[in-house]
């Protein structure tokens, strides 16, 4: 079945979203020391903690994309699940716009519930079968009886559909009838029909063959330009992560290891555990083509189990650079100066830049981080 996505797409008059008051770039979601354990069993008779997320900081800024990376069990979802409200922390806190979204009841709480939206992973489980395309894009409204009128809906289905590469007949056919791509596009109409401000989108395209991915991955980025929404993106492709973010965090069991902006993540990657995931991903070739890293950095060992995380840096037990003091002391985040070591507390490189308000910085949670000529060199 041909995707309309071949087809140009005429842009939709967009319903206004109801906007809170913070502008397109600045912070939205800040998550701070957000840790979540799960109880598990260990034995027969006995149970045990397996931490999920240990101490996560993380900011979505509005309109801009953050990449979520890291290897599976790293604790991706499970951070989705906070920022969506579907997991409460054990600790640390998340605020939305500088309140906590934990804390809100009634109205405020169903307002909130509006603002942050996922697309999921499988277009082929997430939509009823039962329901057609319409149906199943005007479903939340069912949950928000007040948010448009039922005479406003058909027309706002139809806007929807125009807004993902759709065409308006498109409402009247079910899921089975779509190809995935196209099945996808319905799942980003729906999550788009409540004007959320944030998506959080859990590996949105790799359920789909790699020709309708791109068209996917371009619908999200015009939906993104028109309405200004911010999406989490989580992918296990480098590649398409760079692509599509403005910002990017790198996961290592239950801790964020280096954030900062994409391209300086990407091309400068200062934690021995992003060197060595950049290290086993495709390049584009554009990156290719600027040189720098060459080696594949083969990591020993396995991830340790969360349950019984190692002492001091988690990523110690695998990294090729591990001093006794990685053993010792937790690692903070300390801001990366372009072209130099990062302040941190072994490293006794120069001062960190003056601390600029609202802007994302480079940062990197290690004793040892690498400095640019050991990734020229691989190492
Ligand atoms: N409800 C739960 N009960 C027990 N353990 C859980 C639960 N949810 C997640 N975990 C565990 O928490 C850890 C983090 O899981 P999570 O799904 O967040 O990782 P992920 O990085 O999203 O992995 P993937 O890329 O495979 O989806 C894993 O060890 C997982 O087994």
């Amino acid at each position: 079945m041909p995707d309309p996505a071949n087809t140009p797409r005429t842009p939709a008059p967009a319903t206004a979203t109801a906007r809170t008051t913070t502008a397109d770039g600045e912070p939205l979601v800040e998550a701070r020391g957000v840790t979540k354990t799960f109880r598990v069993p260990r034995s027969a008779s006995g149970s045990t903690r397996l931490h999920a997320l240990a101490g996560v900081d993380l900011t979505v800024r509005r309109g801009r994309t953050l990449g979520l990376v890291g290897e599976s069990g790293c604790g991706k979802s499970t951070l989705a699940r906070v920022l969506l409200m579907l997991e409460r922390p054990d600790a640390g806190t998340v605020r939305y716009a500088g309140a906590d979204p934990f804390a809100l009841r009634g109205e405020p709480l169903l307002r909130w519930r509006r603002r942050v939206q996922m697309v999921f992973q499988d277009p082929f489980a997430s939509l009823n079968p039962r329901l057609s395309a319409g149906e199943l894009i005007a479903e939340p409204w069912r949950s928000h009886p007040g948010l448009i009128s039922r005479d406003g809906r058909e027309r706002r289905v139809r806007e929807l559909l125009d807004m993902v590469g759709l065409r308006p007949g498109d409402a009247h056919r079910y899921p089975q009838e779509f190809s995935g791509g196209q099945r996808q596009r319905i799942g980003i109409a729906r999550a788009l029909a409540l004007n959320p401000e944030v998506i959080v989108c859990d590996e949105p395209v790799s359920a789909l063959d790699l020709s309708v991915q791109a068209q996917v991955l371009n619908v999200l980025t015009d939906v993104q330009a028109e309405l200004g929404v911010a999406y989490v993106f989580i992918s296990h492709d480098l590649p398409v992560v760079r692509h599509m973010s403005d910002q990017v965090a790198v996961m290592y069991l239950g801790r964020v290891v280096e954030s900062g902006p994409a391209e300086r993540v990407f091309t400068a990657p200062r934690h021995p555990y992003t060197a060595s995931l950049l290290s086993a991903a495709p390049r584009p070739p554009a990156a290719a083509a600027e040189g720098g890293r060459t080696g594949r950095i083969v990591l020993a060992g396995e991830v340790p189990s969360p349950a019984d995380p190692p002492s001091g840096c988690r990523f110690r037990t695998r990294c090729w650079q591990a001093e006794e003091v990685c053993a010792e002391v937790l690692p903070p985040d300390a801001p990366v100066l372009a072209g130099s070591a990062p302040a941190g507390p072994v490293s006794g490189g120069p001062a960190p830049e003056e601390p600029v308000p609202d802007r994302p910085r480079h940062l990197v949670a290690c004793h040892l981080p690498l400095e640019p000529a050991d990734r020229a060199a691989g190492r």
